[in-house]
C-alpha cells in the first residue's frame, strides 16, 4: 500500500447558515492511526466526508501526501472507506463486492480479470473470510460483514483509510476483537487511518492520537496520554473518562471547592471562578471526622467503590481496597489534590 499523510488547513463547512465544521487545521502523518471523537453532532462524520470528497461545499485546503486534493472529486482521491451504514451490495457475492472498486475503474486503470481475482483472494485471506467468498452479505455475521467491507475498501490500495463507526453494530466482545485485529492490520500494511468513534475507550485503546471535536471545532489533538494528563479544559477531561466535577473559586493561588469540605488545591491560575475535575480513582478518602458520609461501599477486585454524601450531593470514589474499608455511615473528608483545575473565563 502507498500510504500518505493528510493535511487539513482552514477547513470550514456550512450547512445553510450553520457551520458544521469550523477552522480545522489538522495534520495526520503517514502511518498514523487517528481517532476522531466528540459528542453527537460535533461534526465527526462531516469532517470525514470532507476528507473523502463527499461534502462539496467546504472551504480551505486539503492535501493527501504531496497532492492538493481540495478540488479533486471523491473517486480520484484514492481513499478507502468503511462506514457503518455503507452496506455491502446484497445481490453480489462477497468476492464480487470486494472486486467492485477495481471493476468500475476506467478501462485504462482497470487491472486484468485474473489480476483482480488474485487480489480479491489475497484480501479475503487477509481479512480472514476467504472461506466465505461465494456467500451473499445476507448470509454473514455482522463481524464478517465488516471484514468484507474492509477488504472492499482496501482493494483499491488506498492512500488513506477512513472508518466511520465501523463497529457500531457489533456486540462488545466481537468489537474488541475486531478493533485490535484492525490495528494490527493497519500496522502490517503501513496504512494511514482515521477512525470516527463514539467510544472513548475504543479511541484510547486503538489510536496513536485522538482528535476531539466539539461544535465543529477541534478542542485538542494529542496522544491518549497527553489528553488524559494535560487536558486543555474541563470538557476534554470529562469527555475522556468518568469524572467528578466541582465548582470552585481561585484565590491567591489556591482553588477552594464550593459547598465542600475538602482542602484547597494549589494552582497557577488567576483569581476567579474555576472548575475542579477529578477521576473517581483519584479522589482520596480519609476516615474519621469530616463533612462526608459513606452511603455505600463495595469491594470490586483491588478497589472499593464508595458512594459518599457530601453537602447533599452524592459522589462516587474508587479507592484501593484496604483491609478495613470505611463502612456505610462512617464520616470522611475528601482529598482532591490529584484533580485538574481549570479557570473559567468570567
Ligand atoms: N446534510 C446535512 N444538512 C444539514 N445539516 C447537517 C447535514 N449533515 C449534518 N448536519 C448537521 O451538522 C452537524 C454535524 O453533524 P455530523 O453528522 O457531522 O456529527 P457527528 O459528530 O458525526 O454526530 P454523530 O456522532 O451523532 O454521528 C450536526 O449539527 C448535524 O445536524
Amino acid at each position: 500500500m502507498q500510504a500518505s499523510g493528510v493535511e487539513l488547513a482552514g477547513i470550514n463547512c456550512l450547512f445553510g447558515q450553520t457551520p458544521a465544521i469550523r477552522d480545522i487545521d489538522l495534520m495526520v502523518p503517514k502511518g498514523e492511526f487517528l481517532a476522531l471523537v466528540g459528542p453527537s453532532g460535533a461534526g465527526k462524520t462531516t469532517l470525514l466526508r470532507v476528507i473523502a470528497g463527499l461534502e462539496p461545499g467546504y472551504t480551505g485546503r486539503l492535501s493527501i501526501g504531496t497532492r492538493d486534493v481540495t478540488r479533486v472529486p471523491a473517486r480520484e482521491r484514492n481513499i478507502g472507506f468503511v462506514f457503518q451504514s455503507y452496506a455491502l451490495f446484497g445481490h453480489m457475492s462477497v468476492k464480487e463486492n470486494v472486486a467492485f472498486g477495481l471493476r468500475v475503474r476506467p478501462w485504462r486503470r482497470r487491472p486484468a480479470r485474473h489480476v483482480i481475482a488474485q487480489r480479491v483472494r489475497e484480501l479475503l485471506e487477509l481479512v480472514q473470510v476467504a472461506h466465505l467468498a461465494n456467500r451473499r452479505p445476507g448470509q454473514l455475521s455482522g463481524g464478517q460483514r465488516q471484514r468484507v467491507a474492509l477488504a472492499r475498501a482496501l482493494a483499491i490500495e488506498p492512500e488513506l483509510l477512513l472508518l466511520d463507526e465501523p463497529f457500531g453494530a457489533l456486540d462488545p466482545l466481537v468489537r474488541k476483537d475486531i478493533r485490535s485485529w484492525l490495528r494490527g492490520l493497519h500496522d502490517r500494511l503501513g496504512l494511514t487511518s482515521i477512525l470516527v468513534t463514539h467510544d472513548q475507550g475504543e479511541a484510547i485503546e486503538v489510536a496513536d492520537r485522538i482528535a476531539l471535536l466539539r461544535d465543529g471545532a477541534l478542542e485538542q489533538v494529542g496522544t491518549p496520554e497527553q489528553l488524559d494528563r494535560h487536558p486543555v479544559n474541563a470538557f476534554v477531561h470529562q469527555f475522556l473518562g468518568e469524572s467528578v466535577r466541582f465548582e470552585a473559586t481561585v484565590r491567591d493561588g489556591r482553588a477552594i471547592p464550593h459547598l465542600l469540605e475538602a482542602s484547597a488545591i494549589p494552582v497557577a491560575l488567576p483569581d476567579g471562578p474555576a472548575v475542579i475535575s477529578i477521576r473517581p480513582y483519584e479522589i482520596g478518602l480519609r476516615g474519621g471526622e469530616g463533612a462526608g458520609t459513606v452511603l455505600f461501599a463495595r469491594r470490586i477486585g483491588a478497589f472499593t467503590r464508595y458512594e459518599i454524601d457530601i453537602s447533599g450531593r452524592v459522589i462516587e470514589a474508587l479507592a484501593p481496597a484496604i483491609d478495613v474499608p470505611l463502612s456505610p455511615g462512617a464520616r470522611c473528608t475528601l482529598d482532591l489534590s490529584r484533580a485538574h483545575v481549570f479557570g473559567v473565563a468570567a
